[in-house]
C-alpha cells in the first residue's frame, strides 16, 4: 500500500538529511507506530506520502503510484485516497459538527443524498451522536480529534495518515482515540501513525517503525515504545 525504496530527503537551506535510505513497506491493512525523538523524521515521512514535499532520492509508491512523478493535477486524487489526522484538529471553526464532516464530502462533489447518509452513520462510529449541531469550541478536546476522525474517514479512504494524534489530550481521552482508530483499521483502513506516546504504543501492541536522525533503526511485530536496549 506504501512503500519506500532508498528514499533520501533533504530540506533546502539544511545540511543534514530529514530522511536518509530509508526502505519500508506498509501492506493494506497494517496498523503501524512511527516513534522517535523530535526531529527524527516522523513527519516527513507522512508528509513524502501526501506529496506535501517531494523526495530528494528514492521511490515513495502509494497503491503503486510512484508519487513523485505525479503531475500537479493527479495530487488531489492521492489525497482523496489518503485521510490525514492531526495533533491540533484542525476543525472548522464556523462549522458545527456535522458540517465540519460533511464539508469533506461537498468538496469531493458528493450528493445531498449521499452526505445526508453517510455522515451520521460515520458521527456515530466516532461516538458523536447527539452533538452534531455543537460548534468546535463547545466540544473537549477528545471530541474535536473525534470529528477530525470522522472527516478523515467519510469517504472511506484505504489509508488513514495520524501525524501526534493524542498530543493534545490526556492519557485516558488518548487511549479511546486509538482506539477508534484500531476500530477504523479493522474495516482494512492502512493506518500511519507518528507518535511520542508511550504508554500508546505499549498497549496497543502494532508494528512499530523507530526512527532515529533520519534513519529507520527499529521495525518490529507487536513492538513496544522504547527497544529496551
Ligand atoms: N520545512 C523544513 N525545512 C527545513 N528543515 C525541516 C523542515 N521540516 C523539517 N525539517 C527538519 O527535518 C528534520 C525532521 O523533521 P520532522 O518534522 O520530520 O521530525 P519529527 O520526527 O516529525 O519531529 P517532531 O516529533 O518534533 O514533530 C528536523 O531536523 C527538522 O528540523
Amino acid at each position: 500500500m506504501i512503500r519506500f525504496e532508498n528514499v533520501s530527503k533533504v530540506y533546502a537551506r539544511s545540511t543534514r538529511p530529514a530522511l536518509s535510505d530509508i526502505n519500508l513497506e506498509i501492506e493494506r491493512g497494517e496498523f503501524v507506530f512511527v516513534v522517535g525523538a523530535s526531529g527524527s523524521g516522523k513527519s516527513t515521512l507522512l508528509r513524502l506520502v501526501l506529496k506535501e514535499e517531494g523526495v530528494t532520492q528514492g521511490t515513495v509508491l502509494v497503491a503503486g503510484q510512484e508519487v513523485g512523478s505525479l503531475p500537479h493535477r493527479k495530487v488531489p486524487r492521492l489525497r482523496r485516497e489518503i485521510g490525514t489526522v492531526f495533533q491540533d484538529f484542525r476543525l472548522l471553526p464556523n462549522k458545527n459538527v456535522y458540517q465540519n464532516v460533511a464539508f469533506a464530502l461537498q468538496v469531493l462533489g458528493r450528493s445531498g443524498h449521499a452526505i445526508r447518509q453517510v455522515v451520521p452513520e460515520t458521527l456515530e462510529m466516532v461516538g458523536l451522536e447527539g452533538k452534531e449541531k455543537r460548534l468546535p469550541h463547545e466540544l473537549s478536546g477528545g471530541e474535536q480529534q473525534r470529528v477530525a476522525i470522522a472527516r478523515a474517514f467519510v469517504n472511506k479512504p484505504p489509508i488513514l495518515l495520524c501525524d501526534e494524534p493524542t498530543g493534545n489530550l490526556d492519557p485516558t481521552t488518548s487511549l479511546d482515540i486509538v482506539r477508534l482508530l484500531d476500530r477504523i483499521n479493522r474495516t482494512g483502513t492502512t493506518i500511519v501513525m507518528a507518535t511520542h506516546d508511550d504508554d500508546i504504543v505499549d498497549q496497543l501492541r502494532k508494528r512499530v517503525v523507530e526512527l532515529k536522525n533520519g534513519h529507520i533503526i527499529r521495525d518490529e511485530n507487536k513492538g513496544v515504545y522504547g527497544s529496551g536496549s
